[in-house]
């Protein structure tokens, strides 16, 4: 193959930057290309079954056909519950573990849960909940509530479709929401609230194959955490998404509200002691590994596909970390310029793994990166070469694992 040419719809400087550096050209539109970086809409449609478009050996795309099992809130939901169970049962004939697949906050799709929720509401009337519409972003659409009667009123307002309203027979439904249980107490720092992004690249569901990148961040709210009704609504109080942030007068433009997972783990240490702050890794390594593996079964697993996740995830007072979303396009676009090369080298970091060592793109390869490639990563799961993965030395972990809250009690 004498050219790689590369096609995008996204046209993001850290992407293309990578694709020139390795002398790749780019496609026109009526050109065939050898490694698409679409969006998950053109996926979507590149793989729909009115699409007559075929894909060569020689093509690779960064989504595959059906990445929304994971990445779409109420879909995430739904398979972790399931594998919940199943695993819930098989562990009724085997010896108890001490994992804890509780990792994601209790969660209901609305409006089709309602009556699970209202049930849920009533064990637990003072809690918080949040509200977040499926199918969106950017913190757009999320809101904060402790009674029964605001989300009644949401449904009944705003269109007049409410599907457990007096318009349910008639309305189109309305946008789907999760509204999950709160995480109320988070870890602080400088009294503020944060969350973790860690970007997570899976070459293969079947076997599975997931490395993380060792640079994930931390995306810290610019207003002190207060937990007090009045500031319910303060979203620069509650949302660490860097685009709610960025429109509060105390956003920092040079740092961005950002630290490194290094400066964090580094920071738990110093609090909370070394063991501590490994244990919580190991435990963000197993609640990343058993998000995969709940959704492995429903995944296309396409070879000319590979995905990098943005994985969300809040660590509690207790040191737990829970999940709370997985994107399928975590933003490419940069605010500092420590943001900027850090998205740089996980492009780079990505290409290095995806790739055969020839670097010429190849659905027929064994996705076995060299150790050189998998510079800049952690494996996570290697289900064809499980002794070593940070999965695996987790499991092993786990066994011998007494209590978090044992820990953090202590220190
Ligand atoms: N259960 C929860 N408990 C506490 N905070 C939460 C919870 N769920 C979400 N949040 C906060 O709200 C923010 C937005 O939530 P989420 O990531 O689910 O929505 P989004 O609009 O899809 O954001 P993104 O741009 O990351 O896709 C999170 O980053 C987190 O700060």
């Amino acid at each position: 193959m004498s050219r790689i040419s590369y096609f995008t719809d996204m046209e993001k400087s850290v992407v293309t930057a990578n694709f020139l550096k390795r002398g790749w050209t780019s496609a026109t539109s009526d050109e065939d290309w050898n490694f698409y970086w679409a969006n998950t809409q053109t996926c979507r449609s590149l793989f729909s079954a009115e699409s007559s478009y075929r894909l060569g050996d020689y093509q690779m795309i960064n989504h595959f056909p059906n990445h929304y099992e994971l990445t779409r809130k109420d879909l995430m939901v739904k398979n972790i519950k399931r594998y919940k169970r199943e695993q819930d049962k098989e562990r009724e004939t085997r010896e108890r573990s001490q994992f804890n697949l509780e990792f994601v906050p209790v969660t209901f799709i609305l409006p089709a849960d309602y009556n699970l929720f209202a049930e849920e509401y009533r064990r637990c009337p003072t809690c918080t909940w949040i509200m977040k519409p499926c199918g969106r972003s950017q913190g757009s659409g999320i809101f904060l509530v402790t009674k029964l009667s605001r989300i009644k009123k949401w449904s009944n307002e705003g269109n007049s479709s409410s599907s457990f309203g007096r318009h349910a027979q008639t309305a189109p439904p309305r946008e789907s929401y999760v509204i999950s249980k709160y995480i109320e107490s988070p870890l602080l720092i400088g009294g503020k609230k944060f969350d973790l992004r860690l970007y997570v690249l899976v070459t293969s569901f079947r076997p599975i194959r997931a490395y993380l990148f060792r640079r994930g961040f931390c995306r810290f709210c610019s207003a002190k955490y207060d937990r007090s009704t009045h500031q319910m609504d303060n979203m620069l109080v509650h949302l660490t998404n860097v685009a709610i942030q960025k429109q509060g007068d105390d956003y920092n433009p040079h740092h961005g509200g950002k630290w490194s997972v290094d400066d964090l783990l580094f920071y738990i240490a110093s609090l909370r002691g070394s063991d501590a702050a490994d244990l919580l890794w190991q435990e963000i390594c197993w609640v990343i590994g058993h998000s995969l593996k709940a959704v492995a079964p429903m995944m296309l697993s396409d070879p000319h596909c590979f995905e990098c996740y943005g994985y969300d995830i809040i660590i509690d007072a207790n040191l737990k970390p829970w999940l709370i979303e997985v994107n399928a396009s975590p933003s490419l676009s940069t605010t500092t310029n420590t943001d900027h090369f850090l998205k740089l080298s996980l492009i780079d970091a990505i290409l290095n793994v995806v790739l055969p060592p020839d670097g010429v793109p190849n659905a027929k390869w064994n996705k076995r990166p060299s150790a050189e490639a998998l510079r800049g990563w952690i494996v996570l799961i290697d289900e064809e070469a499980k002794v070593g993965s940070a999965y695996a030395r987790q499991n092993k972990a786990n066994k011998a694992k007494s209590s978090r809250s044992d820990i953090s009690r202590n220190k």
